[in-house]
């Protein structure tokens, strides 16, 4: 999955779990005790007009352990209306990869796919549901 917010910071002690996806693979986050995890999450993936893409990640937990992680989930409010900046889009001549929404939109969108789990992973609702095709 990928966060919905800003950006989120992890703190995984001992017990490995934590993959992230790039170039096709999955690759294990080895767990430390005096690392930080940052991701970046959906809102600053539009903010920067895909600029800067939102981490996929996901926790495959080891069988034999308890595994303890420490989430700090750094969103804006839920009223704030969320569309790619200036900066990186009329001011440098590119098109908004996405339309804009309340943030608070998205939340519950994102949260209906845990309370809600949908028989087919494509109606399961992700930032693409605000792209705009050109
Ligand atoms: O358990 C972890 O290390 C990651 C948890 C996570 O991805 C999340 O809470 O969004
Ligand atoms: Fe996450």
């Amino acid at each position: 999955h990928e966060d919905p917010g800003c950006f989120t910071i992890l703190y995984q002690d001992e017990v490995r779990g934590l993959e992230v996806h790039k170039d096709d693979q999955w690759i294990p986050i080895a767990p430390s005790k005096d690392k930080l995890i940052v991701n970046i999450g959906d809102v600053i993936q539009v903010l920067s007009n895909n600029k800067f893409k939102s981490t996929t990640h996901r926790v495959v937990r080891p069988s034999e352990t308890n595994r303890y992680s420490y989430s700090f989930f750094y969103n804006v409010h839920g009223d704030k209306w969320v569309e790619p900046l200036p900066q990186f889009t009329k001011e440098i001549g590119e098109s908004p990869k996405y339309r804009g929404f309340l943030f608070e939109e998205y939340h519950q969108l994102r949260f209906r796919n845990r309370s809600h789990p949908s028989a087919r992973p494509e109606d399961l609702i992700h930032i693409t549901h605000y792209s705009i095709s050109n």
